[in-house]
């Protein structure tokens, strides 16, 4: 039910077009009874009475009724499946709304295999049930109405006797539907699992190649897919143990209506003609019998599926925006952390973090892998919200922010570059649809992107390959780099951004960004000391803490954590490195 209720939400607003498909239906379902009347009527009346005048004007008759209902039902399945696109178009625009609102925590949870499922299986059952399902019940009911009101017209101890049989009917449709319905629901999940499979097989078949793991996915693949198989036979057994009970039933209809009839037309109480005419009829109520076991199949589908997108309608996004968020006119660039500690789950992931960084400054963050830093920024453009302790930028809490404004003044170059199948102008534009080719030039000189963009053969026009498959690790950061620069934001984040590039390259980069960051506030997150050693504050993290921080020439200084990576680095000091050298051992020992 409440599953027909939430379809209804959508099928509401063209309830007009709806409602004149049923009555079209209706009106089929009552022309359905006029060829049994007229063949009646020919056996009675022309053939036992002898009367061939009427014999033409009713064959035309039932021709006519015949062409008259499949205009109209050409009719209404027009209406219902435009109807249908209609209702489905709707629900795809909002779950794919739905899903660009949910936030990082969400999509960690989730596969990518289900969200996929959602939006292609179960959209699709939902459809073939608006499309089709609901006229064909309908169409069942009211033509087994109509065929019950007409049999009993005709002749009522006749239309009793059949009537004795359809009770026994309903229990069995009813128990199959009431059998079948989990095991509709263990299809979907089984179906969400095997699309997970084949979706993380497709994005991750580089690594499957290169480590010649083919024979392993396939046995994945395969345990899912016989999963599938089992759950397919596991509903089939339960629906085919009761469709041949219901289509022996439909069929004893038939012989119960010969042999009651043929005793009532020996005994004078019945027609010929009246005897055809419930032969004729007695479909009208087979049918449904017959169709019973797969409208009830279609109607679990529909509810497996319609409760799956509904649970995904129904998820929230944890990050919100704030009830009255203010129109905040400040300093961006500001940016502070107060004791700031977070965990994704039960465990923390940061501890008592507290740094201020101004507009202008460039804050790097470098420590062991796992240490937290790139966590610190998912607190600091709010993908997560922190546990205890606050993230300010212009002196605001992020909280306070509307999440698009925060964000429009962010950007970021992440770990795991995305670059969407698209040209490489397109890329870099991504921030800024609008903007010129000039300016997308410009930030690709920034970002050192420029030369081998021209080399390739399109230029800027070169369309990257999914996840920029085509180009080097190196060529994805500098587009990203780019994209990230084109936005010209407050705030600049770079994770990771230059491990790829070589070390020539990044120099170059690095020069470049020390005139663009005038003004902005920049994060830089790295594991090479030369991306980070001109940047005005180091913190140096090590599990979830700050353990130590300053500027290069202080952090050398302190011979702790910092000083061990650049030894790890640099080697014994060198004459490249002799201003190094004089900080660290003093000026005596030169
Ligand atoms: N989405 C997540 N869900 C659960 N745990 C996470 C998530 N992201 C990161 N972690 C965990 O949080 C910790 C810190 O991860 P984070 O990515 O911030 O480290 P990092 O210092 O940036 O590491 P790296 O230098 O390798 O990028 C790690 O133990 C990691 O396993």
């Amino acid at each position: 039910m409440q599953s027909l209720r939430w379809i209804w939400g959508y099928i509401k607003k063209f309830q007009a077009r709806y409602f004149m498909g049923l009555l079209l239906v209706l009106v089929v379902s009552s022309l359905n009874m006029l060829n049994p009347y007229f063949a009646g009527k020919i056996v009675d009346r022309v053939i036992y009475g002898h009367n061939e005048d009427l014999l033409w004007p009713l064959l035309g008759a039932m021709v006519g009724v015949t062409f008259c209902k499949a205009a109209i039902r050409y009719g209404y399945q027009l209406m219902f499946e435009s109807v249908s696109q209609s209702v489905i178009f709707k629900i795809r625009e909002q779950l794919y709304n739905r899903l660009q609102r949910l936030d990082f925590s969400f999509y960690d949870k989730t596969k990518t295999g289900d969200i996929m499922a959602r939006m292609t299986g179960d959209i699709e059952a939902v459809r073939h049930f608006t499309a089709w399902s609901i006229y064909i019940i309908f169409e069942n009911i009211t033509t087994l109405l109509f065929a019950i009101g007409f049999m009993f017209y005709i002749h009522v101890p006749l239309a009793l006797t059949l009537l004795t049989v359809t009770p026994i009917i309903g229990l069995f449709a009813y128990r199959l539907s009431y059998d079948v319905k989990p095991t509709f629901s263990a299809i979907r999940e089984q179906f969400s699992k095997l699309n997970s499979v084949v979706q993380e097989n497709i994005s991750g078949n580089r690594v499957v190649k290169a480590f010649a793991k083919e024979d392993y996915e396939i046995e994945k693949f395969s345990v899912e897919n016989t999963a599938f198989k089992e759950k397919n036979l596991e509903s089939a057994k339960v629906w085919e143990k009761y469709l041949p009970i219901l289509d022996s039933l439909a069929g004893l209809l038939t012989v119960l209506m010969i042999f009651a009839g043929g005793i009532m037309v020996i005994r004078s109480s019945l027609t010929i003609g009246e005897l055809v005419m419930f032969n004729s009829l007695i479909w009208a109520l087979n049918n449904p019998m017959r169709m019973a076991g797969w409208l009830i199949n279609d109607v679990q589908r529909f509810i497996a599926s319609a409760e799956k997108i509904e649970d995904l309608m129904n998820t929230e996004p944890q990050i919100v925006n704030p009830a009255n968020s203010k129109k905040i006119n400040t300093s961006l660039g500001v940016v502070e952390f107060n004791h700031v500690s977070f965990g994704y789950g039960e465990e923390q992931v940061l501890t008592d973090i507290s740094f201020k960084a101004m507009p202008g400054q460039t804050v790097a963050l470098i420590g062991p892998t796992g240490a937290g830093k790139s966590t610190v920024i998912n607190l600091l453009c709010r993908f997560y919200d922190t546990d205890r302790g606050e993230v300010l930028v212009g002196e605001h809490n992020v909280k306070d922010w509307n999440i698009r404004e925060l964000r429009e003044n962010m950007a970021m170059v992440m770990q795991d570059i995305f670059l969407f199948s698209d040209t490489i102008e397109g890329n870099i534009a991504y921030g800024v649809p609008d903007a010129s080719f000039e300016s997308v030039q410009t930030a690709a000189k920034m970002a050192e992107a420029h030369e081998f963009i021209t080399r390739l053969p399109d230029g800027y026009d070169t369309i990257i390959g999914e996840r920029g498959v085509g180009l080097s690790g190196g060529q994805k950061q500098r587009i990203a780099l780019a994209r990230a620069l084109l936005k010209d934001p407050a705030i600049l984040i770079l994770d990771d951004t230059t491990s790829s590039v070589d070390m020539e390259t990044e120099l170059r980069i690095q020069k470049t960004l020390k005139t663009f960051n005038q003004g902005k506030t920049c994060f830089i997150i790295a594991h090479r000391i030369s991306s980070v050693k001109e940047a005005d504050l180091i913190l140096v993290m090590e599990n979830g803490r700050i353990i130590e921080r300053g500027k290069h020439t202080e952090l050398l200084m302190k011979k702790g954590y910092y000083y061990n990576v650049y030894k790890n680095q640099y080697g014994n000091f060198d004459g490249m490195h002799r201003e190094e050298e004089v900080i660290v051992n003093g000026t005596q020992q030169i």
